[in-house]
């Protein structure tokens, strides 16, 4: 398969292009504005806020199949400019989907754990969005125009971690470099996700682009349930940094301009049930097969 990876530049879809290396596709990365290449992959710069372009772009690649990653996907940048947000998140999905169906080419779009509002725990794909951040609007409106068309699919994925493979890097680096530093640092107790490694979240994906049976909403995060302190507590640990210096804090002690929902956990048993051969891991796991 011809396969276009939106994101490529970007934390997981580094992991992606990795993960499609050698994988007998043919696989072309898109970025806003890094050209070159990762491995054998190469990445044009194709930007998304332009829709001639990118319906061009679509047009000239011909993919017989998309994973669509990229986005605005800080959630502070997204209330700094949520126009922006919008075109990204929304109005390009829009495109690519559009594209897609015309086509009759496998879409698979990465949404988020943040669609939820987080009143409660383990939440399941027929349960109904509620976002309270800028962000999870956006990725909402998103997954609303790529489920305009039956055939797609849109992955929510659950928080993220693993050491950057781009060059920026990820929350999971801060906190390591700020522990290597000797230095504190203050992390929710009462934020609770069920995170997921970017090896594994690759790995996922790649199985899903090749499975074009699997449509609709499909929630892809981790087996375990924990808040944002206890994660990075036990992935310190595991590296053998002085976890003392982690202290618990309340979001109510750091209030920000969009409180975080309080637990966007999923309930991942439709993942169990349509794709088990996928190995998912522990936290520590997950670190270790990024690490690999
Ligand atoms: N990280 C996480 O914990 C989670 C992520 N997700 C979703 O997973 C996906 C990947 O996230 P992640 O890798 O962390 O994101 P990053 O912010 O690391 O990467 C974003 C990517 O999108 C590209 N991009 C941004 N704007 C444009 C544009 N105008 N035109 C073309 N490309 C653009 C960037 O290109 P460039 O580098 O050139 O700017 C980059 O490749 C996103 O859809 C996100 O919503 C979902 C749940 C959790
Ligand atoms: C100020 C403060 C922040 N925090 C945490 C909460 C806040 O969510 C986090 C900021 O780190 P992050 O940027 O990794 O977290 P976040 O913005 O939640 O990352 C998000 O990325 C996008 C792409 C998604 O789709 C989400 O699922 C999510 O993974 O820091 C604390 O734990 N304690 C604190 O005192």
């Amino acid at each position: 398969m011809r396969i276009v990876v939106t994101g490529a530049s970007g934390q997981l879809g580094s992991y992606v292009l990795d993960r499609l290396d050698g994988s007998g596709h043919e696989v072309i990365g898109w970025s806003r504005s890094t050209g070159g290449s990762r491995g054998r992959t190469p990445i044009e710069p194709v930007d998304l806020i332009d829709p001639d372009a990118l319906a061009a772009a679509l047009d000239r690649t011909n993919p017989d199949a998309i994973l669509h990653l990229a986005a605005i996907s800080r959630v502070d940048r997204v209330l700094a400019d949520p126009a922006l947000a919008s075109t990204v998140n929304a109005d390009a999905s829009g495109t690519i989907a559009d594209w897609a169906s015309s086509n009759a080419r496998r879409l698979v779009f990465t949404s988020t754990d943040l669609v939820f509002d987080g009143s409660r725990a383990w939440w399941r794909e027929d349960d109904s969005p509620r976002p309270i951040l800028g962000y999870g609007r956006s990725k909402q409106e998103g997954e609303r125009r790529v489920l305009r068309h039956p055939s797609h699919l849109v992955a929510r994925l659950s928080l993220l971690y693993g050491p950057s493979r781009c060059g920026r890097p990820t929350f999971l680096d801060a906190i390591i470099d700020a522990l290597r530093r000797r230095e504190s640092r203050s992390l929710f107790l009462d934020e609770f996700r069920t995170p997921l490694d970017y090896a594994t979240a690759a790995e996922a994906l790649a199985r899903l682009v090749e499975s074009p049976e699997i449509i609709g909403i499909l929630h892809v995060g981790g087996v375990e349930r924990v808040s944002r302190f206890e994660m990075l507590r036990r992935l310190a640990a595991h590296a053998g940094l002085p976890v003392n210096l982690l202290r618990g804090n309340r979001q109510d002690d750091a209030p920000g301009p969009e409180p975080r929902p309080s637990d966007v956990s999923l309930d991942t048993s439709r993942l169990e049930e349509w794709l088990p051969a996928l190995d998912r891991p522990t936290l520590e796991g997950g670190l270790e097969r990024c690490l690999r």
